[in-house]
């Protein structure tokens, strides 16, 4: 970085030629001089401005993340006697944008959160922060989160805190210094939202939704032996596991899969062929965690890559950097005792861990879209259109008006369930939560469309633009499907809320 000097506005003005341009940006003082050759936006139009102060023209055309990146190199000074108006966030602060962070987080009071839920979500936004320009590049190339970066994510315990309370986390350390014994589902609750506001939705689930599905049926039904090896080595991100139950033949409707699991005429092991699609992490997972069809029925198998396994890349919506997988097993040999729970028994081990995933998608959803409704509303601040702010058109406020209720109501609902899991027992939660817990992931999802929907009207052409001010809502529009079908269908979710109260419907209530 070049020795910063303080200059005044006179000074400046006479830096504006080609050869010789200099740009004030919110009291800073910019030497473009040998960038402007290299200017995305071209040369010339910088070259005009050479000498002024820019700042409207460059907040009305740039990302701030653009500023951050540039100003190490660009950066020469200050004006004399002022002072930076926009503030640059520091890595961890909380937005103070309204309604850009939950109601707790913006001064309100809550019955569910203390300090160790704030302390935690800021040691955890400052990891994201620090890795976000990273992760737009892989979400942009398509390349894999690096084994690095998994092991990185491991040792500060990010990668166990989205996996809820229980004995998993005992002896890890947690972010913002939270003890695995204080470590409750509204801590998860946070992991989840915070993974989800990178704003690269491929590369975040290259991130975290392998093992966050494929590693509960081991820590809940695997023998002592497997969750004693597999456990520590996926939660210190040094393996990768995930989760491989859909077929092309059978997606929400498990019950259908094809690949089969024969035993071997000794008894020792089973012989598992068959194909899995839409594999989270598949691609390059060590371990898969396998739904397949035995004599007895469905059973779960834990499985290690062996040349008998294949992963193709799948093209979907999103980045590669998920590595979403068409897998096939030919003939893989797996020991007995790999069997997660018991032979026949698969389905409840696929089951179990069903309503714990949804809440999962509804976190990760609603933290998606609250960092879509703070973009919207520094754009219509920013941008100016017929002369005036978009925030100053009735329609935009109106739009604005309509996301906010929406997510705020999500938001209670998605709080109020995760109290609910942290007072009853698991068994409890099944009962009693399965359905609540459908019509809530259906009513974020459909949050999540009508969000999308207003952000990318909001943006114009920009919500449609991979780089640039839109690129989060460009990649939010292109993706929030992902939550309303993985995990459940928003159909199937919305049927199973109502068939389940239909189970407490009291017979003698009439009209
Ligand atoms: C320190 C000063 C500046 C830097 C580092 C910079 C850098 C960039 C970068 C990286 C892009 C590509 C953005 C993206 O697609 O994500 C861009 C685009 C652009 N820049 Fe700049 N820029 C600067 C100043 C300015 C100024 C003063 C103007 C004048 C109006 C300007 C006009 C543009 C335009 C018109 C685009 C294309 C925007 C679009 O495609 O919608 N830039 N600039």
């Amino acid at each position: 970085m070049p020795e910063l000097k303080v200059f005044t506005r006179a000074e400046v003005a006479k830096h504006n030629t080609e050869d010789d341009c200099w740009i004030i940006i919110d009291g800073a003082v910019y030497n473009v001089s040998t960038f402007a050759q290299l200017h995305p936006g071209g040369s010339q139009i910088l070259v005009e401005l050479g000498g002024k102060d820019v700042t409207d023209d460059f907040y009305g055309l740039h990302r701030q993340e653009v500023l951050v990146k540039y100003a190490p190199r660009l950066k020469i000074g200050t004006i004399e006697n002022e002072v930076a108006q926009v503030s640059i966030p520091v890595p961890g602060e909380l937005s103070t944008v309204p309604y850009a962070e939950p109601s707790y987080w913006m001064g309100f009071k809550s019955p569910y959160f203390n300090e160790s839920h704030t302390a935690f979500r800021k040691a955890i936004r400052a990891i994201y922060d620090e890795i976000r320009p990273d992760a737009i590049l892989a979400e942009d190339q398509g390349t894999y989160p690096s084994k690095e970066l998994y092991a990185k994510l491991g040792e500060a315990g990010v990668l166990a805190s989205q996996l809820g309370p229980g004995d998993h986390l005992k002896g890890m350390k947690l972010p913002g210094g939270v003890r695995p014994e204080e470590f409750d589902y509204f801590h998860e609750m946070i992991a989840h939202q915070e993974t989800s506001r990178l704003g690269a939705p491929g590369f975040t689930d290259g991130i975290s939704s392998g093992y966050s599905i494929g590693l509960p049926p081991i820590f809940n039904f695997g023998s002592p032996a497997l969750k004693a090896r597999v456990v520590p080595e996926v939660l210190l991100g040094k393996k990768r596991i995930c989760l491989a139950i859909t077929e092309p033949y059978a997606g929400s409707d498990v019950a259908r899969i094809r690949t089969t699991a024969k035993r071997t005429p000794d008894g020792k092991h089973f012989i598992i062929n068959g194909v899995k699609k839409w594999i989270t992490n598949g691609a390059f997972s060590d371990y898969f965690t396998v739904a397949a069809t035995t004599e007895k029925g469905i059973t779960v198998f834990f499985v290690e890559r062996d040349e008998n396994i294949e992963t193709k890349q799948i093209k979907t919506s999103y980045s590669p950097s998920a590595g979403t997988a068409y897998i096939t097993f030919e003939n893989v040999k797996v020991p007995a005792e790999n069997i997660i729970g018991k032979e026949g028994e698969g389905f409840k081990v696929i089951m179990f861990n069903f309503s714990h995933e949804r809440v999962y998608i509804c976190a990760a959803v609603t933290g998606a879209s609250r960092a879509i409704v703070e973009d919207c509303f520094k754009w219509a601040n920013q941008r100016k259109v017929f002369g005036k702010r978009l925030i100053d058109q009735p329609v935009i406020r109106n739009k604005l008006a309509s996301m906010i209720a929406q997510l705020e109501a999500v938001e209670n609902w998605l709080e109020n369930i995760t109290y609910q899991m942290c007072k009853m027992p698991y068994l409890e939660q099944s009962v009693k939560l399965a359905g609540p817990i459908g019509l809530l992931k259906y009513q974020v999802t459909r949050v999540s469309h009508n969000i999308a929907d207003d952000a990318c009207q909001i943006f114009g052409g920009r919500a449609i633009t991979k780089t640039g001010m839109g690129r989060t809502v460009e990649a939010f529009q292109r993706t929030y499907k992902f939550g309303a079908i993985l995990g459940g269908s928003e159909e199937i979710m919305a049927d199973l809320g109502i068939r389940q109260a239909m189970k407490y419907f009291p017979q003698g209530a009439k009209l």
